[in-house]
């Protein structure tokens, strides 16, 4: 006997979250829970508003379309939206337990810019430090200074950049010709500099600083291939698509001497920690960029260790569809 329970949820923001071009006041989205044989399975649609080529109602409307016919006894599933195929591969990877339990609770603390509070975060990180700046959103010498201030501060510091594209290539110099050549090898990577792949190409070859593709990793056109100056992609599932489209591309990456780095697209903590299950089993090797909860002021069903967030119950939660 198969059972289905599909939830919306609203969970306010931090004043403030700004993507690309908007405020996001709250994260919306869709929870499933799929029960067979006494087993439960859970998983988050959220397609992320500016990012995510498709709508929370296309969403739901595509999942509401397999959900009718797994009732109805029908096994695999397809969908071309990535958030969907995402949520959907999640509650069956549980529900069939393939989902490994242990996680990956290790986050590469999102900095901006105060070494005080960079340090407060890294100071109960085990192991290897690696911070995240977004860079890009100022002036790029400002960028620069930041950069050699937190690598000179902090001695076994690494960190992740992220420009998400803004930067000419003139821009881009501008902000490498400030970060002392010593530190350079301390950038793990800088996620797409430039406009153009090829600008960012470009730019690597030309700093010896290393970068990683992001939205590339999303485009049509995109391949998985070792490229000089190219040290790693970033997979964000609910961008990209389901676990098994992930752990291909984890492979591919692998394959190809690059680092993989399975990211949050701001998801609840339900969706957070499916993520840090899937860094843990697919790159146990690598910090995953999962640190987005703070962004919000509530968690969601299943808590996130040491997160002192209220949680939200799922009784709390609109009923979109159940049988
Ligand atoms: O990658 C991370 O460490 C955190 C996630 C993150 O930066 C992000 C989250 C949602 C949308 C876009 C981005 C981004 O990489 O710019
Ligand atoms: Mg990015």
């Amino acid at each position: 006997m198969r059972k289905v329970e599909l939830y919306r949820f609203s969970l306010p923001m931090e004043a403030g979250v700004i993507l690309r071009h908007q405020r996001l006041k709250t994260r919306d989205g869709l929870l499933v829970c799929l029960t067979e044989n006494g087993k439960q399975g859970w998983g988050e649609i959220s397609p992320l508003p500016e990012f995510s080529e498709e709508t929370l109602d296309e969403a739901e409307a595509s999942t509401l379309g397999w959900l009718h016919s797994w009732v109805n006894g029908e096994q695999a599933f397809e969908s071309a939206l990535p958030s969907v195929a995402f949520g959907l591969s999640c509650a069956m990877a549980e529900l069939n337990g393939f989902l490994p339990q242990k996680a990956d609770y290790r986050k590469a603390p999102l900095c901006n810019g105060d070494p005080d509070e960079l340090f407060a975060a890294l100071g109960s990180m085990p192991g290897e430090k690696v911070a995240k700046v977004k860079v890009g959103l100022y002036e790029a010498v400002r960028d620069g200074m930041i950069v050699n201030l937190l690598l000179e501060a902090i001695p076994d510091l690494k960190l992740r950049l992220d420009a998400n594209r803004s930067w000419t290539r003139a821009k881009a110099d501008g902000f490498a010709k400030y970060v002392q050549p010593e530190f350079r090898s301390r950038i793990q990577f800088l996620e797409e500099p430039c406009k153009t792949r090829d600008e960012s190409r470009e730019f690597a070859r030309d700093t010896g600083i290393a970068i990683a593709w992001d939205e590339s990793v999303r485009e049509a056109d995109f391949m998985v291939e070792a490229e000089s100056g190219l040290a790693a992609i970033v997979i964000k599932p609910t961008l990209v698509g389901s676990i098994q489209h992930c752990q291909m591309l984890v492979q591919q990456a692998h394959q190809a001497g690059l680092m993989a780095v399975i990211s949050s697209s701001i998801e609840s903590s339900l969706g957070l920690t499916q993520l840090a299950r899937m860094a843990a089993w697919l790159t146990p090797d690598t910090i995953p960029g999962l640190d987005t909860l703070s962004l919000m002021k509530s968690q969601l069903v299943r808590p996130w260790p040491e997160s002192e967030l209220p949680v939200l119950d799922v009784d709390s939660l609109d009923v979109v569809w159940r049988r």
